[in-house]
């Protein structure tokens, strides 16, 4: 019989792409296409920074709202729309009065209402007809300040489709929407209102670059944008089509192409079909977009417009002022649920109930030392922990930032490890356990999420502490229970302690002594047929001022077993003795 050969370690065959060969899926790709790119190699967005935040447009009254199964009640606009004026947005698209009653009662009852602040401006949007236009302009009568928004498709598929007309009948669609929007205005709105124009080419994404631009000089000719009179032209990802890169490059391209370029507020609107609208956005606005238009959590149609509090707060979180507070997440993500009667994905960023919260040991580990680490840095720079940059592993900001406390931080299951665990008792109990004991109980909690399954509470963790560790008088288990102890120090420094405790249920007097109390306590229960070897101690306060505690810390060797033990008490030897009979009562559990 032939015997097989050694391998060394590490030079088995390793399992390579030759091994696992992708097979074709049988998916009908032939009914799709690659998406045009744009011959842009003198691209300069890649090399920019954001350094600053975009002007924000929140339409979660009007992309939002349009997407609902049920769309929002008035109540439920308000209280949207008020949310929206807390937050700082100020530029903030109120309704398609022209869709029916519900928007333009909206609209007026914001104006009559007196709810608009003087620095918001409120948008409307509305298709390129006349009977909508005339109805959308009379919705604003009375605001301070009000920008109408046309829009009609350019793209060539609703070219042919929808509109059944040439390249030129779909531009004069938006030149003559702009002409008659100027005329309404001119003829409806007073001199208090501070009027504005925005144009949207229709589904930006599936247009020809050179034709968007020509419809946008089409309109920009007819409002005449100069100082003072600037022209918002929104070029809609309406349905994303393409790479974050390739939109930046459009973006790019019109940018540098679009005449009058001073004038015009170059704004984007990200949708998310391929999932990467926020990344479309943030490159957009390095390839030139100055506004970004979008809705809270990413509502809206299909799988929702870009969302602004993502993008908002990953500004935050480079050191960029977002220009909108964000510090009561909680109570944004609450009001957006009341107005859209949809929920907020637990896992969604920056606002999802578990964004902040690590199971897992080694992200627990990690975070732990982070945390610690963070107050040794404060410290040692003589600043308090919010003075200081923010790096905590796993952590792209400070949960308090935006409302959270610390509690939900480390939650504890089958895949968590002793630093979530000790976490948990240093934030909830200041106990601050030495790493074997850490490890020593740990063990204990992964036994029982091992048996029991599920999540292990910050209440559950203490209850298995207190009755594995600190026997107490309503739980009084073990051999002995202290009552009290005294040492009397003689003049070559040996203590000898006296201990009143109960010993197998007898009142008993112990005494010993030795080179300390702890030692001299060990001599005392030898007396009693315990024997005890002292491996480690460690004692810590955990509160200051007068009635401050300590908790004492001893690792034992107890008839052979290896065993920590803790002690709590305003009393240092006290705490320290409290930790020796912790243990010792644990070596014969
Ligand atoms: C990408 C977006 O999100 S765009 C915004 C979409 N939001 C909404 O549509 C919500 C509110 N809309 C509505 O309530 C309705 O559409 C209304 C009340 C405004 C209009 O309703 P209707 O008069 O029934 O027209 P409908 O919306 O079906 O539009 C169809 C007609 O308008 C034309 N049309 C569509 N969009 C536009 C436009 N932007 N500009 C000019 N004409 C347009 C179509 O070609 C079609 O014309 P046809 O009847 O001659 O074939
Ligand atoms: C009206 C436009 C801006 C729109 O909502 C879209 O194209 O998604």
């Amino acid at each position: 019989m032939s015997q097989p050969t050694a391998q060394p370690v590490g030079r088995r065959t390793p399992l390579t792409t030759a091994t696992h060969t992708q097979k074709p899926s049988g998916m009908p790709i032939h009914k799709y296409g690659a998406y045009e790119a744009v011959d842009l190699p003198d691209r300069t967005w890649p090399d920019r920074r954001i350094t600053k935040a975009p002007r924000w447009l929140s339409t979660d009254l009007r992309d939002g709202n349009q997407a609902l199964i049920d769309p929002m009640s008035p109540a439920r606009k308000r209280a949207m729309f008020d949310l929206l004026v807390r937050m700082g947005y100020k530029e903030i698209e109120v309704g398609f009065p022209s869709s029916g009653e519900t928007d333009f009662a909206f609209v007026r009852s914001i104006i009559e209402e007196g709810a608009i602040p003087e620095d918001v401006t409120i948008s409307v949007l509305t298709q390129a007809r006349e009977d909508l236009i005339e109805r959308t302009v009379e919705s604003l009568r009375g605001a301070h300040r009000a920008t109408v928004h046309l829009y009609n498709a350019t793209a060539p598929v609703f070219r042919r489709v929808v509109f059944r007309g040439s390249k030129d009948d779909i531009r004069q669609i938006a030149v003559d929407g702009t002409r008659l929007v100027m005329e309404y205005a001119d003829k409806v709105l007073g001199d208090d209102t501070v009027f504005g124009y925005q144009y949207s080419p229709e589904i930006f994404t599936d247009t020809e670059l050179d034709f968007a631009l020509e419809v946008c000089e089409g309109v920009m000719d007819v409002w005449q944008p100069e100082e003072g009179r600037e022209i918002i032209l929104n070029l809609p990802a309406t349905v994303e089509r393409s790479t974050p890169s390739t939109h930046a490059d459009r973006f790019e391209w019109m940018s540098r192409n679009l005449s009058r370029r001073e004038f015009v507020c170059l704004s984007a609107h990200p949708h998310n079909d391929r999932g990467t609208a926020v990344a479309a956005a943030e490159l957009a606005v390095m390839a030139g977009a100055d506004r970004i238009e979008g809705c809270l959590f990413g509502q809206g149609e299909r799988t929702g417009n870009v969302d602004l509090v993502t993008l908002g707060m990953n500004l935050f979180s480079q050191g960029v002022d977002p220009q909108i507070d964000f510090s009561q997440i909680d109570e944004i993500r609450r009001t957006s649920e009341y107005c859209n009667q949809m929920e907020v994905h637990p896992r969604h960023p920056y606002a999802g109930d578990l964004v902040y919260t690590a199971f897992s040991g080694s992200h627990q580990d990690a975070i732990k030392k982070g945390f610690d680490a963070m107050e040794a840095d404060a410290a040692a720079a003589g600043r308090t922990v919010d003075e200081i940059e923010w790096a905590v592993p796993y952590l792209p900001i400070d949960p308090k930032d935006v409302g959270r406390s610390y509690e939900a931080v480390i939650r504890v299951n089958s895949q968590s490890g002793k630093g979530g665990i000790a976490y948990v008792l240093k934030n909830d109990h200041k106990l601050d356990l030495p790493r074997r004991m850490q490890i020593e109980f740990s063990r204990i909690i992964q036994a029982k999420t091992d048996a029991e399954g599920g999540e292990v509470t910050p209440a559950d963790i203490w209850a298995v502490f207190q009755d594995e560790y600190l026997p107490n008088p309503d739980n009084p288990w073990g051999r002995i229970q202290l009552r009290s102890g005294q040492t009397i120090t003689d003049k070559d420094g040996t203590d000898t302690l006296t201990v009143e405790a109960v010993v197998d249920g007898a009142d008993t007097v112990l005494t010993g002594s030795g080179n300390g109390p702890i030692s001299a306590f060990f001599d005392a229960l030898n007396t009693v047929g315990v024997d005890v070897r002292l491996l480690d101690y460690q004692e810590h306060t955990m509160s200051e001022g007068a009635s401050a505690q300590a908790a004492s810390y001893i690792e034992c060797a107890i008839d052979g077993k290896v065993l920590w033990g803790i002690g709590i008490d305003a009393n240092t030897t006290r705490a320290s003795l409290k930790a020796v009979i912790s243990a010792v009562n644990r070596s014969a559990r």
